[in-house]
């Protein structure tokens, strides 16, 4: 019997190591475009987040911040262009927009897909996205009695019911006081941890997306025109690591860092120092 011959092409002796499988993007955009009348404000944008990634975008007032979020929202239409988004997308404004005539958990429960569960179920669950933000004694409080702070929460807490695959998040922060906004910060993370959405956080604060983002972007002219990967471990304190990383953005906006931050003489843990 005659034997097959195996014919071996030069490069099968090698085997070369298995590539590691490629991820699949929570969000892609490719050349995106956005145009209200004349005015192109998202202008071929590309833009990539990984699944249970924390970006942050920053830009300057009017450069299509808001205008990207509502777009990957699906609340703008993109006509023919390619949008991909995990299914399940949740938001949180800058005002919580809690309906004043629904207790805090029917608030929450709005979050919910599905409205064929039972109003136990439904509570339930509520409930227990209600606990994770620090809110379980609020359940049945009108939303005019709610501090600032306890709005938001509550409507991340109505964003995360869902369990999202994308959580948007534009400006959740600004209207809140210092103290205030440092504690959500620790809240968002610990929920991001638990739930690990993919994140898409709009600030105009370069240290909130310093100290929350695995990744900042800057917005300029209807594209991405700088990015910086954040790798300082969490909790991130302002440190000379931090504070290069602050300038290099705070230059990509085109705005000096204020003199607090530049006068400062900054040691590095090498001894070596920086002005
Ligand atoms: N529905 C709309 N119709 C017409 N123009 C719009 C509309 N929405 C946004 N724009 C314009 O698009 C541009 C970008 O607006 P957008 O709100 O996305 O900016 P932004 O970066 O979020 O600004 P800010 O930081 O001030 O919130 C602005 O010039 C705005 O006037």
């Amino acid at each position: 019997m005659v034997q097959p011959r195996i014919r071996r092409r030069a490069f099968d002796t090698v085997s070369p190591a298995p590539a590691a499988a490629p991820v699949t993007p929570a969000v892609k955009l490719t050349g995106f475009v956005r145009q209200f009348g004349q005015n192109r404000v998202i202008d071929g944008l590309d833009l990539s987040i990984a699944p249970g990634e924390f970006v942050a975008l920053l830009g300057a007032s009017g450069s299509g911040k808001t205008t990207l979020l509502r777009t990957l929202a699906g609340l703008d239409p993109v006509g023919d262009q390619d949008v991909t988004t995990p299914s399940t997308r949740a938001v949180v404004f800058q005002d919580a927009r809690l309906l004043p005539w629904k207790k805090v958990w029917r608030n929450v429960a709005l979050g919910l897909k599905d409205p064929g569960f039972r109003k136990g179920a439904v509570r339930a669950r509520a409930e227990a996205a209600l606990k994770e933000v620090g809110l379980g004694h609020r359940l049945d409080a009108w939303p005019s009695t709610l501090s600032g702070g306890e709005a938001q929460r509550t409507a991340l807490a109505r964003a995360l019911v869902r369990e999202p695959g994308l959580l948007l998040l534009d400006e959740p922060f600004a209207a809140l006081d210092a103290l205030t906004r440092l504690k959500m910060h620790d809240l968002v993370l610990n929920l991001w941890h638990e739930h690990r959405p993919a994140v898409l956080l709009v600030t105009h604060d370069v240290d909130e997306a310093i100290a929350l983002a695995d990744r900042v972007l800057v917005l300029n002219k209807g594209r991405i025109a700088a990015e910086e990967k954040i790798t300082l471990e969490r909790p991130r304190a302002p440190d000379a690591r931090f504070q290069a990383i602050r300038r290099r953005l705070l230059g990509h906006l085109g705005v000096e860092a204020p003199a607090s931050h530049e006068g400062a003489l900054i040691a590095f843990p090498t001894g070596e120092a920086v002005q």
